[in-house]
């Protein structure tokens, strides 16, 4: 029998930085991946969502900030890289072309001294045992990423960084990776980070979604109040324009970079439709916005919430 807790923290980051020479990919990031939930973090490209995934699967050192797995520091990285599994974006890049698939499958069950199949971990997936036999190039989009995700599940891990998983594949086949994601999520009792530019996704797919721009997260809470009822403003503009993705809120104002260099104040403040004089001065703290859990970091809310 499973005893662990539905909503238990897994994976806690708190006040992460990650400074690249002049440029703030991460400022002040926390976040909290609980087991048997997913957890959406959006924002569109440059925002920081990968370095944020990067640094929580230790992938890049942290500038400042700790993260704590299962309420403890990581001493032992090895013993982190198992439970902390990563699925990246472009299932064409993340195999090998020259092995098959049982090659990519028996190499983690191996290091990690498991005894489940190769065959028992395409079953998971949904995948059919014979595909253990084939080659990347035989597999379609949607196949590779199963087989990748089947690869990142030989580590028996709890939490799953899953960088925008279902971007690169065909529209008609996301909604199955995302459903056999949430499968895993359940059975598995499985932490997910879904990192996503599709807000739309977020909604139906995450249990909770954060939003971030410029390196911080300006907005959280349950994905149905974020996605339904959302108060910062650039939450409000990213759910406008989400019905065309390929409509940028950014875009249509300056590039990312020029508004980088905010050093103090709200990052969103040179794109503001609602900017106040201290939003340029002033960090907004995370002010809650309704009595679930539902926040902003923005001063609109901080004296109504007063
Ligand atoms: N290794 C690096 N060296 C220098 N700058 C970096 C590096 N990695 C990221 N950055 C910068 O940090 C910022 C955040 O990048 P990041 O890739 O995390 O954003 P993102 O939201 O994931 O975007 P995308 O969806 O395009 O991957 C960007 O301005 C980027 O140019």
């Amino acid at each position: 029998m499973n005893t662990v807790p539905y909503f238990e923290a897994a994976l806690e980051a708190k006040g992460l930085v990650k400074t690249y020479k002049r440029v703030r990919a991460v400022q002040d990031v926390s976040i909290v991946l609980r087991r048997g939930r997913v957890t959406a973090l959006v924002g569109e490209s440059g925002s920081g969502k990968s370095t944020v995934a990067k640094l929580l699967a230790r992938l890049v050192e942290p500038t400042s900030g700790e993260i704590l797995l299962d309420g403890e520091k990581v001493r032992r990285v090895r013993e982190y890289r198992r439970k902390v599994q990563m699925v990246f974006q472009d299932p064409f890049a993340s195999l090998n072309p020259v092995h098959t698939i049982r090659y990519h499958l028996t190499r983690p069950l191996k290091i990690h001294k498991r005894t489940e199949t190769v065959e028992e971990l395409l079953q998971r997936v949904n995948l059919p045992p014979d595909f253990a036999a084939r080659y990347p190039h035989e597999l379609s989009g949607g196949q590779r990423q199963r087989v990748a995700i089947a690869r990142a599940l030989a580590a028996n891990p709890e939490v799953l960084l899953a960088d925008e998983p279902v971007s690169m594949l065909d529209v008609s086949i996301r909604l199955g990776v995302l459903n056999l994601l949430l499968d895993l999520k359940e059975r598995l009792k499985l932490a997910v980070l879904y990192i996503t530019h599709d807000i739309a996704s977020a909604r139906y797919f995450a249990d909770e979604t954060f939003v971030m721009y410029g390196g911080q997260i300006v907005e959280g809470g349950d994905s149905e109040s974020v996605t339904q009822r959302p108060a910062h403003p650039y939450t409000q503009l990213l759910i406008e324009s989400a019905p065309d993705p390929e409509r940028s809120v950014v875009a249509l104002d300056a590039p990312l970079e020029e508004t980088a260099e905010v050093s103090t104040g709200c990052q969103f403040a040179p794109r503001c439709p609602k900017v106040q004089s201290r939003c340029w001065s002033e960090a907004p703290p995370r002010t809650e916005v309704d009595s679930c859990g539902h926040w902003a970091a923005c001063w609109l809310y901080v004296e109504a919430a007063a």
